[in-house]
């Protein structure tokens, strides 16, 4: 990681990959601008205080994500698994303890993305996209989707659509997530990746002196 580079971060839950293989794509578009990173985190699994906690330190994958690593970012792009249509409570758990970047702005007018994965095409891609919409709103970020320029979004038969980028991952149950994902669903992850890395770019560039 340069000092200088404007940095993106693709923060992400996944259970069984499917997430966290969108989350690469992501990354790789935010990687295709030049002069920005993506910055991969993920959060902790919740679990009810009767079972061992995570340790502070994931084992392997993405970092977790830490306060730090929101105020210091240009851009978010926040990938979930679909669960019951919404987005999956470790990633609620997580918003639901930064009050202080809140109250302090850190989040405000920088562009935001999302991307989910679940298991039938009708399932709630879509409400669980605009759920995470939520709570980037309540930060003061500035929402991007996909525009239909791309031409991933109008020949794909899976993922990706005009709020963010998805995969249909086909299990019949929830335990058996494919994690291949379609070319359209990887140029749909390709094109939001670049375009919030571009929009943070912009929007982070110092503006003009004015008296
Ligand atoms: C508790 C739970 C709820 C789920 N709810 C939905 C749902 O509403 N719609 C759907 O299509 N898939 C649902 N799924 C399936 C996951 O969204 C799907 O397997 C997804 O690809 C998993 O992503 P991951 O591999 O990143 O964990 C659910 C899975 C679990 C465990």
């Amino acid at each position: 990681m340069t000092t200088t580079a404007t940095k993106v971060l693709v923060l992400y839950y996944s259970s069984q990959g499917a997430t966290a293989a969108l989350a690469k794509h992501v990354a790789r578009g935010v990687n295709s601008v030049a002069h920005t990173e993506a910055v991969i985190r993920t959060v902790p699994r919740v679990q009810p205080v009767i079972e061992q906690p995570e340790n502070a330190v994931p084992s392997t994958g993405a970092p977790y994500c830490s306060h730090e690593d929101l105020s210091s970012c240009a851009g978010l792009i926040m990938g979930s698994p679909t669960r019951f249509g919404n987005m999956a409570a470790p990633l609620k758990y997580f918003w639901d303890t930064t009050a202080t970047q809140w109250l302090n702005g850190c989040l405000i007018n920088k562009p935001a993305g999302v991307f989910t994965s679940s298991s039938s095409l009708h399932g709630g891609q879509e409400s669980t996209l605009l759920s995470m919409y939520l709570p980037l709103l309540h930060h003061g970020m500035v929402i991007a989707g996909i525009p239909y320029s791309e031409p991933c979004i109008h020949t794909t038969h899976s993922g990706g659509g005009p709020y963010g980028a998805s995969h249909h991952s086909h299990s019949a149950n929830s335990t058996n997530t494919s994690v291949q994902l379609t070319p359209e669903e990887q140029a749909a992850c390709f094109a939001l990746g670049k375009r919030i890395a571009m929009l943070a770019s912009k929007l982070a560039a110092p503006l003009p002196h004015t008296d």
